[in-house]
């Protein structure tokens, strides 16, 4: 069943003296507990995409629906994971991961122990008196997934979580991030710009395109693929297919000129 449904969604840029077009009619729905992976060239709209579905812009037209409600009367918490990991760095880390409980004024007892549970299961006991300048990358993530993962989001959006980690972190948190979304049945959309990233850890995938952004084509994860941790899933010989199909696709479609669409207005307007 469709959890989150976006129907015709576009949405233009304004300024003063141009406007961009961002996003052209973009539907597509993501099934409850369902893992979509967002790929695209720079500048197709994935990030602008993501904001909206997080309520954070207004998109010029169209629909979005969560469990069935128009996005703006919909309650339900949606939770962001960014490159960044934006913990405070004043605050340790038990008092970051509690902020979003702390604001939603829920019992502190039942919260911390909800909070140490969480850490542990992402390898990370024990540093709550920590402050994040004195973590590693890695582990900085694995707090904000805890913080997200805090005020039990139904709906995690992932953008480009591991891009700013080196190589072996970046696998084995994309493991981990997997593991967690799997055991709390959470629905994610995620934008990357890696397509093994993008195969290994989705159900399915959408490929955007630039100018201005919008769908290209949907690409099933083969089911031997999806019941594999990320991991396992890159040593599966259907991984090699798939991501053969899917790098001729974007290559196809890097013909397209990658400037943004600025729109003069006439002198009419
Ligand atoms: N605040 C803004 N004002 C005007 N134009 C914007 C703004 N934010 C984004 N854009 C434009 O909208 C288009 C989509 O940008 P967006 O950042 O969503 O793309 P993206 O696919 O996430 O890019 P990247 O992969 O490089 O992060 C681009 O042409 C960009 O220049």
């Amino acid at each position: 069943m469709s959890f989150l449904t976006l129907d015709h969604i576009s949405h233009h840029y304004f300024s003063k003296k141009s406007y961009t077009k961002a996003l052209e009619n973009i539907s597509f729905s993501v099934k409850d507990g369902e893992f979509v992976a967002l790929l695209g060239p720079s500048g197709c709209g994935k990030s602008t995409l993501l904001s909206i579905i997080a309520g954070i812009i207004d998109h010029t037209a169209g629909n979005i629906y969560i469990n069935k409600q128009p996005l703006h009367k919909s309650k339900l918490d949606i939770g962001y994971m960014l490159q960044q990991d934006y913990l405070f760095p004043w605050k340790n880390i038990i008092d970051n991961v509690l902020l979003g409980p702390k604001i939603r004024r829920e019992d502190s007892i039942e919260a911390k122990k909800r909070a140490a549970d969480l850490l542990n299961q992402v390898g990370l006991p024990g540093i709550t008196e920590s402050y994040p300048d004195s973590l590693s990358g890695g582990m900085r993530q694995r707090a904000a997934l805890v913080r997200t993962l805090m005020t039990d989001p139904k709906i995690l959006l992932l953008d480009e979580p591991f891009s700013a980690l080196d190589y072996q972190t970046k696998l084995k948190l994309e493991d981990l991030v997997w593991d967690m979304l799997q055991k709390y049945q959470k629905t994610s959309v995620l934008v990357t710009h890696d397509i093994g990233e993008a195969i290994a850890m989705s159900d399915r995938l959408i490929l955007m395109d630039a100018n201005p952004g919008s769908i290209a084509k949907t690409f099933e994860v083969p089911l031997e693929l999806r019941n594999e941790k990320p991991f396992l899933a890159r040593r599966h010989p259907k991984y090699q297919l798939l991501f053969d199909k899917v790098w001729a696709e974007l290559d196809k479609n890097e013909i397209h000129d990658l400037q943004p669409k600025v729109v003069e207005p006439s002198n009419d307007t």
